[in-house]
């Protein structure tokens, strides 16, 4: 049997501050680093033991799994970092409040930049101060794969290659166990595709903050079933609770 775990991020300050991130490189928040030790700490006590981890090229993620690592002494084992693993663009609505931004333009129409499958928000411009054409980290990106804004769709085009051409190769020929620390988008993404999930159905799949949600596998790589690590109540509370972020007060 071969187990992959999809772990959020912690908190971030901007999640705190609840305002829309996407490939905005933001801090976790204080709860957010508490977040990832409980996650590393339920993962070791759950008997885990990752050959290999894989995340996205933004320090939410990234310090989400070396926490989780370090609290399971797996410091030493490899980790990937790919802008594919990234959350999914928000294009001109990166930085603003979720609830303000519901204020102005409808929940009816957050909703469809926030999970409806194909329509995107505006995007930014190339030379936009937080365009990716304008940061560093993304040179040695082909310029027709960088986004200015995507819907899930999109998120999902440019995840998909990563984990049918890295992820899975790797599983079948060496590893059992593996963890991909991301975001809510990208990995509803990953997990749309795993499951079979519609497009009108992923709306309502809402992931919290460092919840190690556990995918068991055979040996070739055929799902067979899928579960959250932790209570069932308070993980249903706290998705909830990200649905509500984009509502008006
Ligand atoms: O990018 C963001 O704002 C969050 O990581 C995900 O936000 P969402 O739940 O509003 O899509």
């Amino acid at each position: 049997m071969k187990r992959v775990v999809l772990i959020r991020h912690g908190e971030s300050v901007w999640n705190k501050e609840n305002r829309f991130t996407g490939w905005t490189d933001v801090d976790l928040s204080e709860k957010g680093v508490e977040e990832a030790h409980k996650a590393g700490k339920l993962l070791k006590k759950e008997g885990f033991q990752f050959e290999k981890a894989y995340t996205s090229y933004l320090k939410r993620a990234i310090k989400t799994l070396n926490v989780v690592l370090d609290e399971m002494d797996l410091d030493w084992i490899p980790v990937e970092k790919t802008w594919r693993l990234n959350e999914k663009h928000y294009g001109m609505l990166q930085g603003l409040n979720k609830a303000e931004t519901a204020e102005k333009y409808g929940d009816e129409q957050v909703l469809i930049w926030r999970r409806s499958y194909d329509v995107p928000p505006t995007p930014l411009a190339k030379d936009d101060p937080r365009s990716p054409f304008v940061d560093a980290r993304y040179k040695g990106v082909d310029e027709k794969d960088l986004p200015l804004t995507e819907a899930l769709v999109h998120t999902v085009d440019r995840i998909l290659p990563y984990w049918n051409n890295t992820v899975v190769p790797e599983m079948k020929e060496k590893y059992n166990e593996v963890i991909i620390a991301a975001h809510g988008n990208s990995l509803r993404g990953i997990i749309k595709h795993l499951k079979g999930i519609s497009d009108e159905d992923i709306i309502s799949l809402n992931l919290p903050t460092a919840v190690p949600y556990v995918f068991e596998f055979d040996d070739n790589m055929n799902l067979l079933k899928d579960y959250f690590l932790g209570d069932p109540e308070e993980i249903k509370k706290l998705m909830d609770a990200v649905a509500n972020q984009a509502k008006k007060k």
